[in-house]
């Protein structure tokens, strides 16, 4: 896991690398350019590109001019650098720079506060204007000449962070960000690029590592964390060779209407690919053929104008909610499951409007319950929001105080544990964005709780592989759409290859 830190954390983590390593702070400064410079240059070969660097007066800025200088070691011949000296003040870092600049003998502009802003004929930007020491919105002179930038739409590369972007929080409305084509971050993503909105400043984001002291970054214990493919490969258990289908557990998919039986085939399906031993469906009369068809693998209980009577006892784990419906029969089932079932369950779409609309039953879910909520499931369940950052906080509050996981769907999607951690998902892709992708989780989820994943465990590795299988099929087809069902045939082979 990589930990996702605050910028007050990233300040901490900076000084006691200073500190300990130990390295100057000038030369963690030359690392880090160095590290922006070598993925740039891979990305824009081309050394007569013509590159305009934008730099401020603190720290984001004296990168800026050692980026500067880097390009021109490499032969980067058709540079212009652009120093916005909007305040009186400038870090001693940025000075040191400055002053290696001069001794180059690269040409710079520098503009001043009301200045007019410089023609700006060059082909890519570098933004090294403002990075993580943003502590208000752009105003004045920034607002001005971040605005100028943003309307010329060339292709900017931000340094670290985009200028006006925030690392992490709420990002004000109607604040202006110079929009990133890249962004060339340093040790890990920041928080802010893994949420929609605040994320939709940033197309493409790239991690590039300077050294900080990784024993000191883990000893802070964030809550936030970044699941990485080598965390997965860690926690998925191979078949051994003498198991049998007792083995991988009874899983139960309690989904579907005659108009949305789709819903309860895909679930029950996913779940039957992601290795349950056994998988049975609880559907209307009406899709049994459809099922017999669809996956002939997969048992059913058929329910009908009363209660189906089902014995919970033989299921290892349940899920509930693919196109179930809000009718009553589908809340007298969960009323049902959760007075008789002590297990952790998977509760996802209808069944979480059912929840919404009964706050008493859903404080007696079973422990460690998943719930998969897209973000308007989330509102209807725990109250409107602003913005996502709102959202994972109000995540971390009621998964630890309902003892819950929950899956917060999105193209990072957060799972959230009852001990407050927020894990972000790594993989999946605008491809992916099609009705039925989350039953599909829904099922691989069940699957991996009955093949006795922790249900924190089986959040973690299920998104991965759902998201994981939706990028291997995405990338050959030029990220041109997946449907689900291709997914589920995926997954087999995308759990194996992680095992290996
Ligand atoms: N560990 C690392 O990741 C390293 C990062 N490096 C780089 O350092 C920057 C952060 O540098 P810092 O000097 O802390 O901050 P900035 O350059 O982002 O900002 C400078 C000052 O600007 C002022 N400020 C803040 N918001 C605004 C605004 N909206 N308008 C105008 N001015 C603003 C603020 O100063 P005040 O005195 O006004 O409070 C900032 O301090 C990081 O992003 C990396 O690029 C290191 O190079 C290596 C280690
Ligand atoms: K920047």
């Amino acid at each position: 896991m990589l930990p996702l830190l605050t910028a007050e954390q990233i300040r901490r983590a900076d000084t006691h690398t200073i500190q300990h390593e130990p390295i100057s702070s000038i030369n963690l400064m030359e690392r880090a350019s160095k590290a922006f410079v070598a993925w740039f240059i891979n990305h824009f070969p081309e050394r007569s590109a013509s590159i305009s660097i934008y730099c401020g007066t603190g720290n984001n800025g004296g990168d800026g001019l050692a980026v500067a200088r880097l390009l021109g070691h490499h032969r980067y011949l058709n540079i212009k650098i652009v120093i916005a000296r909007f305040g009186k003040n400038s870090t001693a870092d940025f000075d040191i720079n400055f002053e290696r600049l001069i001794a180059t003998g690269i040409p710079y502009t520098e503009i001043q506060a009301n200045d007019d802003l410089p023609e700006e004929k060059s082909d890519i930007l570098i933004d090294a204007l403002l990075g993580s020491g943003l502590n208000k919105p752009l105003a004045g002179d920034y607002l001005r000449l971040v605005t100028y930038l943003n309307d010329l739409q060339k292709t900017v590369v931000a340094v670290d962070v985009p200028t006006g972007l925030y690392t992490e929080g709420d990002q004000p409305k109607d604040s202006v960000v110079l929009k990133a084509d890249l962004a060339i971050t340093f040790q890990q993503p920041k928080l802010s690029f893994l949420l929609p909105g605040s994320g939709g400043h940033v197309d493409h984001w790239q991690c590039v590592n300077i050294g900080l002291d990784e024993r000191f970054i883990r000893s802070l214990d964030s809550p936030y964390q970044y699941i990485e493919e080598k965390d997965i490969r860690q926690m998925l258990k191979p078949r051994t060779r003498f198991s049998n289908k007792g083995t991988f557990g009874h899983a139960l998919i309690i989904a579907g209407q005659p108009e949305t039986m789709g819903a309860a085939l895909l679930s029950a399906s996913a779940c039957a690919h992601a290795g349950a031993g056994l998988t049975t469906a609880c559907i209307p009369e009406s899709g049994l053929t459809a099922l017999n068809t669809y996956q002939p693998e997969v048992m059913a209980i058929v329910r009908g104008v009363k209660v189906a009577d089902i014995n919970w006892e033989k299921f290892s784990s349940v899920a509930i909610g693919p196109g179930l419906g809000k009718e009553q029969d589908a809340k007298d089932l969960l009323d049902d499951l959760i007075a008789n079932f002590k297990k952790p369950v998977v509760v996802d779409a209808d069944a979480l409007n059912l929840l919404a609309d009964d706050p008493e039953l859903l404080k007696k879910l079973p422990a460690n319950s998943i719930l998969t909520p897209h973000m308007k499931e989330f509102d209807r369940l725990f109250g409107e929001h602003q913005s996502w950052w709102a959202r994972v906080r109000t995540a971390i509050v009621k998964a630890t105080e309902l003892k819950i996981c929950i899956v917060l769907k999105n193209s990072y999607t957060v799972i959230v544990t009852p001990e407050g951690k927020a894990y972000f998902n790594s993989t999946s892709n605008a491809a992916m964005a099609s009705g039925g992708m989350g039953d599909v989780l829904t099922g691989i989820l069940s699957a991996l709780l009955v093949q006795k994943y922790s249900p924190v465990e089986a959040c973690i590795i299920g998104c991965f592989i759902h998201g994981k299988a939706g990028d291997e099929l995405a990338l050959p087809n030029r990220m041109s759409v997946v449907l689900p069902g291709k997914l589920i045939q995926q997954l087999p082979l995308t759990m194996g290859k992680l095992m290996g």
